[in-house]
């Protein structure tokens, strides 16, 4: 049952670091039904040595590598590398890789392009900052070029992926103010990983929903920096993210205040057109605004735009899955790009619904 080449070509040998991990099996997932890959290495810590069904038993019978530590691997029976860290243990793995490996790291360990910047927010010195100067921020759809020649790839955040998809295009055509955005955003209890904490146990998340890292949270940044990057000026968003108990699904809702003359219709216009030829990004129409259930288990994006009472204000309602667009399938959307094979390649499953 393992996946099987319909391509023509060579499978690429693919290595998962943290397959153990819930952005980790949802790679092995999606990559299992991906013609240009062969899943060659999984790699685990705690887990080593086990097969990776007494971990997943979902993915029993599929013919996988068993998990091992990071420095059993052979690196040179491997192509590319899906980096599925916890953010902090990333970047000395990642800079001592033999140069033949293309990555996408998935941790935040290299979306931060100023080092500076990112030992304010994740309180220690950046370790691999001469290869951080040549990460590509790996937003597909608006870094598809340099993703293409890119070496190493920084997968974003989820948080900032569902925020940047509907604010980009409107603040780069000047549509929307840049010093008046809100993201009150939500996630699925398996953004937190599936490291055993005490905030995620089944009591602590259940009947209620809370906000977390109020006023600090560390995608803040990492969002500051796209959005500085499209209106040519400092960027400040005031973002709160929630745990709400779901298992997976992630909904940011954006209030923004509209530059002088236009309207709800030439945003939501903007977006449509923007997004017009991209396979996983789509507008709903007025009256209409997209659930998570909407895109769960898929690469998809969906954005909805309303007015808002108070006067030359609208709200953008923006959601992913968090583990799919807003981790694993991204990554793999990137590995497609990288690697020149076709960008829906193995993630182009429609929704699970319900
Ligand atoms: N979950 C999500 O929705 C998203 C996650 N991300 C990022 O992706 C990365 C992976 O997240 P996720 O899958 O949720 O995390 P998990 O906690 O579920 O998995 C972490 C994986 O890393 C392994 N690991 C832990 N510590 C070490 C270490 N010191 N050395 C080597 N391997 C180690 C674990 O192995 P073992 O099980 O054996 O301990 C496990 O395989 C993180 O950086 C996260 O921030 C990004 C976007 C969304
Ligand atoms: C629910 C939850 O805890 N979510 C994580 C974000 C997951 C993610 O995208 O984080 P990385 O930047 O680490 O890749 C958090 O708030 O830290």
């Amino acid at each position: 049952m393992a996946s099987t080449n319909t391509s023509g070509g060579t499978p690429i040998r693919v290595g998962i670091l943290g397959a153990s991990g819930y952005t980790g099996a949802e790679l092995v997932r999606m990559l299992l039904r991906h013609p240009n890959v062969t899943i060659a290495a999984l790699t685990a810590e705690r887990q080593a040595g086990k097969p990776i069904a007494e971990v997943f038993p979902h993915l029993a019978g599929y013919g996988l590598p068993d998990l091992v530590k990071i420095d059993a691997l052979d690196w040179n029976a491997l192509d590319f590398i899906f980096c599925a860290l916890p953010h902090g243990t990333t970047q000395e793995v990642i800079a001592g890789l033999p140069s033949h490996l293309k990555v996408v790291d998935l941790s935040a360990d290299f979306r931060l392009t100023d080092p500076a910047e990112y030992a304010v927010w994740y309180g220690h010195e950046h370790r691999a900052t001469d290869l951080q100067k040549e990460v590509v921020y790996g937003l597909t759809e608006f870094n598809r070029a340099a993703v293409a020649t890119a070496r190493v790839v920084a997968n974003p955040g989820c948080y900032p992926t569902s925020s940047l998809l509907p604010l980009l295009p409107l603040l780069s055509k000047g549509l929307i103010e840049s010093d008046r955005i809100v993201i009150d955003a939500k996630s699925g209890v398996s953004g937190a990983g599936r490291d055993a904490k005490q905030a995620n146990l089944f009591c602590e998340v259940s009947e209620g929903f809370a906000a977390y890292g109020v006023g600090h949270h560390r995608h803040m940044p990492e969002i500051e920096q796209e959005l500085r990057g499209v209106a040519g000026r400092p960027v400040t968003v005031s973002f709160t993210p929630h745990l709400v108990p779901m298992n997976r699904g992630m909904m940011a809702t954006i209030y923004v205040r509209m530059t002088d003359g236009v309207t709800v219709d030439d945003l939501r216009a903007a977006l449509a057109a923007r997004y017009a030829d991209e396979p996983f990004v789509g507008v709903t129409p007025a009256g209409v605004n997209p659930a998570t259930r909407h895109v769960r288990a898929s690469n998809h994006a969906l954005i909805g735009v309303t007015a808002d009472r108070a006067p030359g204000c609208a709200i953008l309602v923006s959601v992913i899955d968090n583990l799919v667009k807003g981790a694993s399938g991204q990554a793999i959307q990137n590995m497609n790009v990288m690697m020149g094979f076709g960008e829906t390649t193995g993630i182009d499953q429609a929704p699970l619904f319900p």
